[in-house]
Order: C-alpha cells, then structure tokens, then sequence
C-alpha cells in the first residue's frame, strides 16, 4: 500500500469527527470514547495474531488492514497524527533493537 493512501484515510478519518453516528462507522467510533477505540485495536491486534497463526495470507492482509484502521482512529481520537509516528520510526532507523535494548539503564 502507497503511503499517500494511509494520508488519505487519517484526513478521512479526522473529518468524521462530529459527524452522525448512524452513517459513519468512524463517527460511532469517536462517540463511543478512547476506551471503546482502544479496545478495538486490541481486539484487532488478537485476530491478527489468530490470523497469523493460520496458514491464510489473505486472512491476514484483511486482520492486518482492520487493525491499522483502527490504529489510525485510536492516533486520530488522542490527537497524535500519522507523520509523528512515521518521524519515531524514522528516528530509530539503523539502530538495531538489539543494541537498543542492551543500552537500557538497568
Ligand atoms: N477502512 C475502513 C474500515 N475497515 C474496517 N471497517 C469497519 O470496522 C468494523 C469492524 O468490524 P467488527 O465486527 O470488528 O466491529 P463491529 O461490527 O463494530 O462490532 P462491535 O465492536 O460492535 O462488537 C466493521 O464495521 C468494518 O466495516 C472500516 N470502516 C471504515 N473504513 C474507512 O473509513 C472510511 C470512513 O468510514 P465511515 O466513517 O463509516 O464513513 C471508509 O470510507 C473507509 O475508507
């Protein structure tokens, strides 16, 4: 997927906010709170992991793509947007998570 789509989808996803909870899925979303929000990832997150203990790449593909969606929601509801995120993964490139992990004050 084109990383433009995922700037799309944030912008789509942002302009939900007020609007009715009856058409828009995302809209329900927010009026349900970040703990609602918060709770569908999780829940997204455990499917993914089911889905990929199974041996059904497309099943995955679609567990994976209902979890980052939510993500998006859960970032967009606690006003974190995508480009932060993209800027701490950035940050971390080429340092390994071995190294990182062995540097941690004990
Ligand atoms: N990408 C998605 C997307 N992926 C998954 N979903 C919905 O996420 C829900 C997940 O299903 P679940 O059974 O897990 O959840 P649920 O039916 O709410 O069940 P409960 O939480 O009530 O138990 C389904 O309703 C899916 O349709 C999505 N809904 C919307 N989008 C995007 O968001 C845009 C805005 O959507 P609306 O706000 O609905 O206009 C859409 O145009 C899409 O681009």
């Amino acid at each position: 997927m084109a990383e433009d789509f995922l700037d799309t989808l944030e912008a789509v996803i942002g302009a939900r906010k007020g609007a009715d909870p009856a058409t828009s899925y995302v809209a329900r979303l927010f009026s349900k709170g970040r703990a609602k929000i918060a709770q569908k990832v999780g829940e997204e997150a455990t499917e993914t992991v089911i889905a990929a203990m199974g041996d059904d790449p497309a099943a995955l593909t679609a567990e994976a793509a209902d979890l980052i969606f939510h993500l998006l929601v859960l970032l967009s509801d606690a006003g974190v947007p995508l480009d932060d995120v993209r800027a701490e993964l950035r940050r971390r490139e080429g340092i390994s998570g071995i190294d990182e992990k062995a540097a941690r004050p004990s």
